[in-house]
């Protein structure tokens, strides 16, 4: 049997009462690479990654992940979802928050332990792990928001906007890490205004106004066209500055 694509949206459109978000939208990812979704401050790619996520049902159309028609509870293992907003407990530390959804995701043990280590390595937080959540700065709270979504290895990683309130170094940092993410071989999913992180990823789908205007690779969509940046490709197809 073929195997199924990681990502097949079909005809997806998704109303909230009488309002029309997201209008057919149909997309195909073959395999693991990033794929970022570029667009305006309202064009729909929360409302887009949150149903690839399977927190919320299209309208109509249909998301299959991995073959599974979503949502569906048994993928969020699978799974991982960065929101655009924080869901931390701010009474807690760091770690008890580390520790909580670890739990969720049935990690236990010594491997939990090594998982939650291993994490906040990566967001460069090893020294605040004892820190109450309120203690926090935003751009703290957005990293140990990563390293939750990291903990279970999911095949697939979702990033609604993952660098809003990062410094430069760090952002920096945090892509080399999707990237090195990306190579052993996990999905990801990232939603932004940033221009130079839509120069990284493999394949970028432009949204606007509830409509994906193009997909393609950063240099397909340069040449098609025949923009010297991916801000003037976005522009060319109408979006509005990002
Ligand atoms: N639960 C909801 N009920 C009503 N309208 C909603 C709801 N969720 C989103 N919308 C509307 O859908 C549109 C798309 O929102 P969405 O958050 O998907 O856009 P976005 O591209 O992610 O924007 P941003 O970059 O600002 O986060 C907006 O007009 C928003 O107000």
């Amino acid at each position: 049997m073929p195997t199924p694509p990681l990502i097949q949206v079909q005809d997806v459109s998704k109303q909230f009462g009488d309002k029309v978000v997201l209008e057919h939208i149909t997309l195909t990812l073959p395999s693991a690479q990033i794929f970022g979704l570029l667009g305006p401050s309202g064009s729909g790619k929360t409302t887009l990654v949150r149903m690839i996520a399977g927190i919320d049902a299209p309208t109509s159309g249909s998301v299959d992940v991995l073959g599974q028609r979503m949502p569906q509870l048994a993928m969020l293992s699978r799974i991982g979802y960065m929101a655009q907003s924080d869901a931390l407990y701010a009474e807690l530390t760091a770690q008890e928050n580390l520790e909580f959804f670890a739990s969720l995701y049935g990690l236990s043990g010594a491997k939990r332990k090594q998982r939650i280590q291993d994490v906040m390595e990566l967001v460069d937080l090893s020294a605040h792990v004892k820190k109450q959540i309120h203690h926090f700065s935003g751009g703290m709270k957005r990293r140990l928001s990563l390293a939750i979504s990291l903990l279970h290895e999911p095949q697939l990683l979702i990033l609604d906007e993952p660098t809003v309130g990062i410094d430069p170094v760090l952002r920096k940092s945090i892509w080399e890490e999707l990237t090195h993410l990306s190579k052993q071989g996990t999905a990801i999913v990232v939603t932004t205004h940033v221009m130079d992180e839509a120069e990284k990823c493999d394949v970028l789908g432009m949204i606007r106004g509830g409509r994906l205007t193009a997909v393609g690779t950063p240099t397909e969509l340069k040449q098609a066209t025949g923009s010297a940046t991916i801000e003037e490709a976005f522009l060319s197809y109408g979006g509005a500055r990002a």
